[in-house]
């Protein structure tokens, strides 16, 4: 590829128009044609732009000066939330965050030649606070342990005690779980010198349940003063049922290691979703927002317009809750996970909720699939909801050979959505009705969707 000329240096100023979003909600100015990513600006702003980083085809820039602010611009936040990437899209009102996700996924459909109309992105009512998950680092600054939020492409721990989408019950625990760690001065880790105990500290909150799971993820295998921190941190949050060290000895940008020890407590914690029990153990995949999850599971199964008679395969099926959720819909679901601690969940919920017609395999979807296709299972409706990286080719070509009436596509991913459902079309599937936005990451640039495929 030729290289471009770059008309701009660091540190040069320009004024120009922001005319777009990227996919990780920097604002996009052009400059004789090059492109120039702009934090915090967005669509319709007029700004002065201090470049900040220049590569061969593109360039990074910041707000000098705000010219002409757009009217879909939020003033109403701290803008620690948007230099940390906590909530990178907080600066828009949330009505233009809703439109900025269906016209992201539209654009990427046109990218890829994919006739598909995209409905309007379903939002919350109370679009913050809603996150039952945290996974905050641990680091000391001026001597002292904090907790807190790397700034956005750094490890530079920022200090925080509001992170504005989560539970804030879960930012009350993080904060008592913090001076627990200062009193009995626990060390943080040093990721440069690959020193010190702490690494992460993760607080899960069941939405319905309120059950607490405290994970706290060390990089040596023992956890200093364990006996107390566990009795201090037990008896300031009552809410807690669990408390877990998890051990990550390696260098690594992995959150959790392989081991966990129950210092205290049980090994999950339980959470309702749509009137079913959940166990969520520490590894496991758990919907963040459990109350958008609701209406997405719900949009599923309606989508797929279930019968009763029906086999369904559930790829990547996480703790069961797709499958658990249309188990009473359909005669036997299949479902299929990678993380062993994910796949007892889902056996141990569907024995939990006295569900009977669900097998839970574990796997390699991708593996899995080719078996159950090379075995003549027949299923009617497959459901996948893959990681951001989607489907790989083996899958798609397994799940067409199998011939399903109807494919239910989830997607936490609209590039992978797009780039898997040319593939599906070209095996012989077309796209049924809208694709349907969900909007289960407000505030961020994350953008779920289900996408109904039918045979032709
Ligand atoms: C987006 S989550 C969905 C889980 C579940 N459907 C839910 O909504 O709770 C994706 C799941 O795929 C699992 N996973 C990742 N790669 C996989 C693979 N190659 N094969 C099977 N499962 C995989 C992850 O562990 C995770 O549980």
């Amino acid at each position: 590829m030729s290289k471009k000329y770059a008309p701009v240096k660091k540190n040069d100023q320009f004024e120009a128009d922001i005319i777009d979003l990227t996919y990780q909600g920097m604002g996009v100015a052009k400059i004789e044609d090059f492109p120039v990513f702009v934090a915090n600006a967005i669509p319709g702003e007029k700004v002065r732009v201090g470049v900040t980083k220049v590569a061969s085809s593109y360039a990074f820039g910041r707000v000098v000066k705000l010219l002409q602010e757009s009217p879909d611009r939020n003033n109403d936040i701290d803008n620690t939330v948007i230099t940390t990437g906590i909530a990178p899209l907080a600066n828009l009102k949330y009505p233009a965050q809703l439109k900025y996700k269906q016209t992201q996924i539209e654009q990427l459909l046109k990218k890829q030649h994919i006739d598909a109309t995209v409905a309007e992105t379903l939002g919350m009512e109370n679009p913050v606070g809603y996150r039952n998950k945290a996974q905050v680092p641990v680091r000391e600054i001026k001597g002292q342990l904090e907790t807190g939020f790397y700034r956005r492409n750094s490890h530079n721990l920022v200090p925080i005690e509001d992170y504005f989408i989560q539970d804030p019950e879960i930012d009350k625990a993080l904060v008592v779980i913090r001076d627990i760690l200062r009193k009995y001065h626990l060390s943080a880790y040093d990721e440069n010198e690959h020193r010190g105990v702490l690494r992460t500290v993760m607080v899960r909150r069941g939405y319905y349940s309120h059950e607490m799971m405290v994970v706290l993820v060390t990089r040596s295998k023992k956890l200093p003063m364990d006996t107390v921190v566990v009795d201090e941190i037990r008896k300031a949050l009552p809410e807690v049922k669990s408390i877990v060290q998890n051990v990550n000895p390696d260098k690594t940008n992995v959150i959790m290691g392989e081991t966990n020890n129950v210092l205290w407590g049980n090994k999950v914690i339980f959470d309702t979703l749509l009137g079913l029990k959940f166990a969520i153990g520490p590894n496991s995949f758990y919907q963040v927002n459990p109350q958008t999850t609701e209406k997405l599971y719900t949009l599923a199964a309606e989508k797929a317009d279930l019968k009763g008679d029906e086999i369904v395969i559930d790829a990547y099926s996480g703790i069961g809750t797709i499958s658990l959720t249309i188990a009473k819909h359909v005669k036997q679901v299949y479902g299929v996970e990678i993380v062993p601690g994910a796949v007892d969940d889902a056996k141990r919920n569907a024995d939990m909720n006295g569900i009977k017609n669900t097998k839970f395999v574990l796997g390699k979807a991708e593996e899995q699939m080719v078996k159950w296709a090379a075995e003549g299972l027949k299923p009617d409706v497959i459901f996948v909801d893959p990681p951001r990286k989607g489907l790989t080719p083996e899958l798609i070509e397994a799940a067409t050979t199998m011939q399903p009436k109807k494919i239910v596509y989830v997607s936490c991913n609209p590039a992978t959505l797009a780039r898997d459902l040319d593939e599906f079309i070209l095996a012989g599937y077309h796209i049924d009705g809208p694709v349907q936005p969900v909007d289960q990451f407000p505030q961020t640039t994350h953008i779920e969707s289900i996408t109904v495929l039918v045979k032709d």
